[in-house]
């Protein structure tokens, strides 16, 4: 089963896929650093709720269309946002 040719593919499609994801979101984090900092300058708080109202309903839309769980991809979006949240904290406090 290892060395089925079908699962070597495969599983060669997933290790580039999760290289491209894992690219893209370090992509995602130095933009959000940047946004980071212009709210530091502009004294804005570190979380913008409205956004990411706006972005949970955009990418459930997107998903749905996609025939990705909606669920999963609001967990996704609510888990990286956490994490970009506590960046610009951090920022904040430099
Ligand atoms: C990046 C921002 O900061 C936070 C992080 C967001 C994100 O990672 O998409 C969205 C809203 C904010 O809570 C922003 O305000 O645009």
């Amino acid at each position: 089963m290892q060395s089925d040719p079908e699962l070597v593919a495969l599983r060669g499609s997933i290790d580039n896929l999760d290289a491209a994801i894992i690219c893209l979101l370090a992509e995602r984090f130095k933009i959000t650093q940047r946004v980071g900092l212009l709210k530091k300058q502009h004294g804005l708080a570190a979380a913008d709720p409205e956004r990411e109202d706006q972005q949970i309903a955009r990418l459930r839309q997107l998903a749905a269309s996609a025939n990705l769980d909606p669920e999963f991809a609001e967990k996704w979006l609510t888990f990286v946002v956490a994490e970009v949240v506590r960046h610009h904290e951090a920022i904040a406090a430099e």
